[in-house]
């Protein structure tokens, strides 16, 4: 049964239509990448999800309920959050950063207990940095910050987690890390994921991995289109989208599996 439910969802900003029409589904272990280009509706739609923005018309249920009418607590029980930008504050450390997580869960009793704090460290050694435990947040890289946002998301425990633009200011590495990581929480915790994101060639990342992927394409012909990423993630559907040339490629890597990329050869298409 899908976690997430979302029916002919609409949503604008005062008189200014946003997306209208958005329907779709998430299983448990799927992950369901929102694309298109800057001012589309990625982060709105990611909001309302998240009851943080309430929509006009449709409506989205997570496990079955309505997430525009639950109580933030509620909501905080079935999906995490791991926001696009976090403005770092007072020099917590990771491990008090990473406690907020339990904060749906301990504010019957004030302050976390011995469970959240071993779960708050499960999350850390599930990323693989439990090293980071005592360091103030505030001086960690983007990188390692945003494992960290990763494992606060993860102690919270919810069946959903919620990313927008998980990679971004990331470097080379980090960046096939924080995947690496959303692949494994998809397949072997089976989560489902929801994130924005600016690069098709996760999504081709994802599929090569075999996992269940799946593309809602926003911004096409101010339309949607959604499928898999060799179905969305076309020369001819990033022409429509963004007026530019590419081209995909495809390498066959050790594993005898073939790996598709999608690259950029002009961004004013001859083809216009
Ligand atoms: N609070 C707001 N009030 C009015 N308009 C807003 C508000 N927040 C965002 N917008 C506008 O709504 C549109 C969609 O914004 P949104 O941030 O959802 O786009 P996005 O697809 O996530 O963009 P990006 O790829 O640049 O992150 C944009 O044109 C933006 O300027």
């Amino acid at each position: 049964m899908a976690i997430i439910e979302i029916n002919n969802a609409g949503f604008s900003y005062g008189e200014r239509r946003i997306f209208k029409n958005i329907g779709f589904k998430v299983e448990p272990g799927e992950i369901y990448c929102v694309f298109g280009p800057n001012g589309c509706g990625k982060s709105t739609l990611l909001e309302c999800v998240l009851g943080l923005l309430k929509l006009d018309e449709g409506e989205i249920l997570i496990g079955g309920k309505n997430s525009q009418s639950m109580k933030p607590s509620e909501l905080a029980r079935y999906a995490a959050y791991v926001p696009q930008m976090h403005e770092k504050t007072f020099p917590y450390k990771v491990i008090d950063f990473v406690l907020m997580g339990r904060a749906a869960y301990t504010k019957m009793i004030g302050s976390p207990g011995k469970a959240d704090i071993r779960i708050a460290e499960n999350a850390l050694d599930a990323l693989g940095i439990g090293n980071f435990r005592d360091r103030p947040y505030t001086q960690l890289s983007g990188g390692e910050l945003q494992l960290v946002m990763i494992a606060r998301a993860l102690a919270q425990e919810t069946p959903v987690i919620v990313l927008d633009e998980p990679t971004s200011h990331l470097d080379f590495k980090n960046d096939i890390a924080i995947l690496e990581t959303i692949a494994h929480l998809a397949k072997e915790r089976n989560l489902a994921i929801l994130m924005a994101t600016h690069f098709p060639n996760q999504g081709f990342f994802f599929e090569y991995k075999n996992l269940p992927v799946e593309i809602l394409l926003m911004g096409y012909e101010n339309n949607l289109l959604a499928g898999k990423p060799s179905d969305v993630f076309t020369e001819e559907n990033m022409r429509v989208v963004f007026g530019m040339d590419s081209r995909v490629i495809a390498c066959e890597t050790e594993e005898q599996k073939i790996l598709r990329q999608i690259v950029s050869i002009r961004s004013e298409s001859s083809c216009r």
